[in-house]
């Protein structure tokens, strides 16, 4: 599935920042073995207590998609796909024809094209459109078969994010991603929906709506590598689970012209096949797809840790001005991996913990950290390296502290609400959550085990930084 942070190059709108800028480890690219079936998918669309019972309220205004174990739509979806040319199971699947998006309402998809709106904004308001149109549209099959309150953070109200991931990173980057989406729609209400109130009415086109449709992207959108990148809801192919441990990625395929996916491992008639959504940390499966995987399965699991500067620092002005001037800030997050942790993680807390002897050394330290260049420049200071080590070792213990804090109350948390429907919702939030604290507490214990073994350290370092 396609990486969500992407939607953020692809925006034109100047609603969405970038606060958050993780260092970030790009996806190897996709490891296939021909000698298991190539799998051909399908066309295209193309390329507090109240807060909780307004959250369900809000769901029931989505007039379309059905609950997810409807299986009267799943049968509809089946008949549809089976009409639509979908062969019966058969390996391989014979190709399908690709096509582009047609909107049913041509003038509405002229204006957006005028106004040269972005895949992401454009492909959430063409699925409002087709949905509004129900049984006339060629995809009410699909739409009616998507879920109506699709699983991702943008369905926690604020008060549950605050509640449940307090402790987790994860936070943060949910309230931007919500902010963003708000952000989008009301650029878009501004600037082309209210001049064309016939073609995109409120009652349609309006926060609820655009609040599902990107829980629609987030969770199913696939980016198609032969394909410049562009994205598309491939109708079937998205019904595939994602596995942490297969490298089994879905592409347009140029010569059968289908979207299709080679397993990298035999399946069993009758076994679920799965695909993978990328190299995503727990944290962000929760975030675009709702779900955490089970402690321990995620070789691509991470935590991100907080780093700041001592306000008591002798030097503290110079540093922060070095790292302005590189685009950061007295605090910063930086990926903590299983693997190990990123130069830039290194180059900040040696900058942080720096005497005011080595304040030549602080511009340079500043852009390793930044490393806007892309460029892993090593920086080695051995006199400093002790002191460096202590200062990550400390900021893991502080975010240990708040993990166990959470963890220790979430025990007795949720046991005062009366309505069995919120203590559903509640007990579901609080596994995940306790899931995703669990996984990332984990990471941070690790890494604080490497101090115990310093022999062990610097041979984790020049193997491990990334
Ligand atoms: C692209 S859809 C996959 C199809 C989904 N099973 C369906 O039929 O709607 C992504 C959603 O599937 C679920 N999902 C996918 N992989 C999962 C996994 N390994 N564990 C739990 N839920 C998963 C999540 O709810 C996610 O938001």
């Amino acid at each position: 599935m396609a990486e969500a942070s992407r939607i953020f190059q692809t925006t034109l709108f100047p609603a969405f920042s970038t606060v958050h800028k993780p260092c970030r480890v790009t996806q190897s690219p996709s490891f296939v073995r021909k000698k298991y079936p190539t799998v051909h998918c399908s066309s295209s669309v193309s390329t507090s207590d109240s807060a909780t019972a307004k959250a369900a309220s809000v769901a029931q205004k989505v007039p379309w998609g059905c609950d997810i174990d409807s299986l009267e739509n799943a049968e509809a979806l089946q008949r549809w796909l089976s009409d639509s040319g979908l062969p019966p199971r058969k390996w391989p699947y014979k190709k399908w024809k690709w096509e582009r998006e047609e909107w049913s309402c041509p003038e509405a998809g002229e204006v957006l094209q005028k106004y040269s709106v972005p895949d992401w904004p454009l492909l959430a308001t063409y699925l409002i459109s087709e949905a509004s149109l129900q049984q006339s549209s060629r995809w009410s099959n699909y739409i009616s078969a998507l879920p109506r309150q699709p699983y991702s953070l943008l369905y926690w109200t604020r008060a549950e994010l605050d509640r449940y991931l307090e402790a987790s990173q994860i936070r943060e980057r949910a309230i931007e991603r919500i902010t963003n989406v708000i952000g989008t729609y009301d650029d878009l209400r501004l600037r082309i929906f209210s001049k064309y109130p016939d073609l995109f009415p409120e009652e349609v086109f309006n926060m609820e709506t655009f609040k599902w449709s990107f829980g629609i992207l987030f969770s199913r959108l696939v980016r198609l590598p032969s394909m410049d990148g562009r994205v598309a809801l491939v109708p079937w192919a998205d019904m595939l689970n994602h596995n942490c441990e297969v490298e089994t990625f879905l592409d347009y395929d140029k010569s059968s012209k289908g979207v299709v996916f080679t397993t990298d491992q035999q399946y069993e008639p009758g076994e679920q096949v799965f695909i993978s959504y990328g190299k995503k940390s727990n944290g962000e499966l929760l975030l675009s797809y709702g779900f955490v995987p089970r402690e321990g399965t995620n070789p691509s699991d991470s935590v991100e840790l907080s780093l700041s500067l001592k306000k008591s620092d002798k030097c503290y002005k110079e540093k922060l001005e070095a790292l302005r001037k590189h685009g950061l800030s007295a605090s910063q997050c930086f990926p903590l991996r299983i693997t190990g942790w990123p130069v830039e993680l290194m180059a900040y807390s040696f900058l942080a913990v720096s005497p005011p002897s080595m304040s030549r050394q602080f511009e340079e330290m500043a852009a390793a950290a930044s490393n806007k260049t892309g460029m892993k420049k090593d920086l080695r200071y051995p006199e400093i390296e002790e002191p460096t080590l202590q200062f990550i070792l400390d900021s893991c213990e502080l975010s240990i502290s708040k993990y166990t804090k959470f963890l220790q109350a979430s025990g007795t948390m949720d046991l005062d609400v009366t309505s069995p429907k919120q203590l559903n919702r509640r007990l579901f939030l609080k596994q995940l959550a306790v899931d995703l604290c669990n996984s990332e507490r984990r990471i941070l214990f690790r890494a604080q085990n490497v101090r115990l073994c310093h022999s062990y350290l610097s041979r984790f370092f020049s193997v491990t930084v990334l």
